[in-house]
C-alpha cells in the first residue's frame, strides 16, 4: 500500500473539490469529517470510519460525488474502499472537538452536523433524526398519499402550511419515517434550520429529570428553540399530567411565535382518552391525516424498495409472496424479507420460491390471532438460554447473556407494538439506542451466523405457539 502521505493529500485535494460539491446533502456533508485516509493500493483508495453508519452512509448516498471527486484528483486511482475502525471512534470520543463527535457518539439517532449548523459558542444542536427516514425511500400508496403530502407540505415551508401537523395510525404504518424525512427535508432546504425529534416517552423522561436536577430552564430551551418541533407517539403523555402542562406550555410559545409542530399518535385527537381538553382543541387546530395499513401493490413496492437499498437479491415473485401474507404492519412486512434473505444467506442458497415457502411456512404456521406481549417473550428468552428473567433485565456482560438479551430486545420489536423507549425501560431502564442496536445486530447475525438465525426462528415459533400468560 502506498503511504498515509500520499493518501492524506488526496484525500484533501479531495475534500477540497467536495466542499463545492451541491449535490451532497448538508445532512450528510459531516459524515465526510470522520474519514482518515489509510493508502492506497494499485487503483482503490481505503478509507478508515469510526463505525457502520458513517460507512453506510458515505457508500450509499455518496458513492458517486466521491469516487468521481476521486478520479478528477488522482492519476490511477479509481474507486475507494471504507473500512471500518472502531478505534477512530474512541479516539474522536476523546476529541474535544463537540461537532464531530455528535454523529457517532450518539448512535444512529442524529444527523451528521452540516457546516451551517456547527454549534456555536459551546452550544449543541440535536436534531436527532435517522439518516434512513427520508422522503426519498417512502413509497407513496393510497394509504398515505394524503399523509405524504401534507408532511412535504410542511417540510417545504415550516409554520406556513399546517401547524400542527397530526398524523396518527396504527403501529408500523410510516408515522416516524414521514416525522425523520420532514425534518432531513426542512434542513437540507434550510440551512441552520433547528429541528428536533423526540419521541413523547422521551420527552417525559426529560421533563422529570429536569426536575428533578432543577434544570427547568435548560429544559425549555431544549423544545422551546426551535424551529420544527417533531414529536412521536403524544399517546403516550396520556394521564401524565404535569408532563402535559410542560408540553402545553412548549407547544403554545413556539406555535405563537410561528415555529412549526408535527405531532404522531396511535389515534385521531378526539380520540386521545387522558387528555384535557384545551391540549386536544390544540391539536385540531392544524391539519389532522391519517396513515392506514397499505394496499397490497403498495406492500409490494415497499419491499422492492427495501430490497434495493440494502441490496438484498430477492425476485418480484418473493416480494409478492411476502406482503400478501403481511397485510397490517411495515415493520413485519420488512422483518419478514429480511428473515427470507437471512435464510439463503446463510445457506448460501438464491432467494427462490421454495426457499422463501420453506421460510413463510415457518414463520406463519402458528396462529397470528393470539396478542404477543413482552412478558411473553422475556419468558420464553429466559427459558431457551436457561437464563433468569432477572439475567435478561439485569446488567450482566456475559456473552450468553447479553445475546439473549439483544435477540428479547429485537423480538420485542419485530413482534409487539412497544416502542423503542419502552422496550429499553422494560431491559432494566435501557436507553433506546441500545434497543435500536440490538436490533440491528441481531438482523446482522441473523444473515452470518446460523446459531443465531436457528436461535431467533426456533424461538419466534414457541412464542407463537404457546404465549407464556
Ligand atoms: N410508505 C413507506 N415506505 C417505505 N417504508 C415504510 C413506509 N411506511 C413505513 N415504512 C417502514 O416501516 C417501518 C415502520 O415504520 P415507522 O417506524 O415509521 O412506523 P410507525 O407508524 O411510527 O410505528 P410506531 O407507532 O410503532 O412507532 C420503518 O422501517 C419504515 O421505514
Amino acid at each position: 500500500m502506498s503511504d498515509g502521505g500520499d493518501a492524506h493529500q488526496l484525500w484533501a485535494s479531495v475534500m477540497a473539490t467536495l466542499a463545492g460539491d451541491l449535490r451532497i446533502p448538508p445532512s450528510v456533508r459531516g459524515f465526510l469529517d470522520l474519514v482518515e485516509p489509510q493508502g492506497a493500493m494499485g487503483s482503490v483508495l481505503y478509507l478508515d470510519v469510526p463505525n457502520d453508519l458513517t460507512r453506510d452512509m458515505i457508500e450509499q448516498r455518496l458513492r458517486i460525488p466521491v469516487t468521481e471527486a476521486i478520479v478528477d484528483n488522482a492519476v490511477d486511482i479509481t474507486s475507494f474502499k471504507i473500512v471500518v475502525n472502531p478505534e477512530l471512534e474512541l479516539g474522536a470520543a476523546l476529541d474535544e472537538t463537540p461537532e464531530v463527535a455528535t454523529p457517532y457518539v450518539q448512535h444512529e439517532v442524529i444527523s451528521a452536523p452540516t457546516d451551517a449548523m456547527r454549534p456555536v459558542a459551546g452550544q449543541r444542536v440535536e436534531s436527532r433524526l435517522n439518516p434512513k427516514y427520508v422522503f426519498d425511500n417512502f413509497v407513496i400508496g393510497g394509504s398515505n398519499r394524503f399523509a405524504h403530502a401534507a408532511a412535504l407540505a410542511v417540510a417545504e415551508a415550516p409554520a406556513k402550511a399546517y401547524n400542527p401537523l397530526f398524523i396518527y395510525g396504527d403501529s408500523g404504518l410510516g408515522k416516524t419515517h414521514l416525522l425523520h424525512a420532514i425534518g432531513h427535508y426542512a434542513e437540507n432546504m434550510y440551512p441552520g434550520i433547528r429541528v428536533r425529534y423526540v419521541s413523547s416517552e422521551e420527552f417525559t423522561n426529560d421533563f422529570i429529570n429536569s426536575i428533578a436536577n432543577n434544570q427547568g430552564q435548560a429544559f425549555q430551551a431544549r423544545y422551546r428553540e426551535v424551529d420544527v418541533l417533531l414529536i412521536d407517539d403524544i399517546q403516550f403523555l396520556q394521564g401524565k399530567e404535569s408532563t402535559q402542562e410542560a408540553f402545553f406550555h412548549t407547544f403554545n410559545t413556539l406555535h405563537d411565535h410561528d415555529k412549526q409542530v408535527v405531532i404522531t399518535s396511535d389515534v385521531a385527537p378526539k380520540h386521545l382518552t387522558g387528555f384535557e381538553a384545551r391540549m386536544v382543541s390544540r391539536f385540531e387546530w392544524g391539519l389532522i391525516t391519517d396513515v392506514t395499513a397499505p394496499e397490497l401493490e403498495t406492500r409490494i413496492a415497499i419491499l422492492r424498495k427495501k430490497a434495493q437499498a440494502e441490496r438484498m437479491d430477492a425476485p418480484d415473485d418473493i416480494l409478492e409472496q411476502i406482503a400478501e401474507r403481511v397485510t397490517t404492519n411495515i415493520r413485519e412486512l420488512e422483518g419478514t424479507l429480511i428473515r427470507v434473505t437471512a435464510f439463503a444467506s446463510l445457506n448460501r442458497l438464491p432467494v427462490t420460491m421454495d426457499l422463501a415457502q420453506t421460510v413463510l411456512k415457518d414463520l406463519f404456521a402458528q396462529s397470528s390471532e393470539v396478542v404477543i406481549g413482552p412478558s411473553d417473550i422475556i419468558t420464553h428468552t429466559a427459558g431457551y438460554f436457561q437464563l433468569t428473567e432477572e439475567d435478561l433485565y439485569g446488567s450482566s456482560r456475559s456473552q450468553t447473556v447479553a445475546l439473549a438479551r439483544q435477540i428479547a430486545m429485537y423480538l420485542c420489536r419485530e413482534m409487539t407494538s412497544l416502542s423503542l423507549p419502552k422496550i429499553g425501560q422494560l431491559f432494566g431502564n435501557r436507553d433506546h439506542t441500545t434497543v435500536m442496536y440490538a436490533n440491528k445486530k441481531i438482523e446482522k447475525l441473523m444473515k452470518e451466523k446460523r446459531s443465531v438465525y436457528t436461535q431467533v426462528t426456533e424461538l419466534t415459533a414457541r412464542i407463537k405457539q404457546a404465549p407464556a400468560r
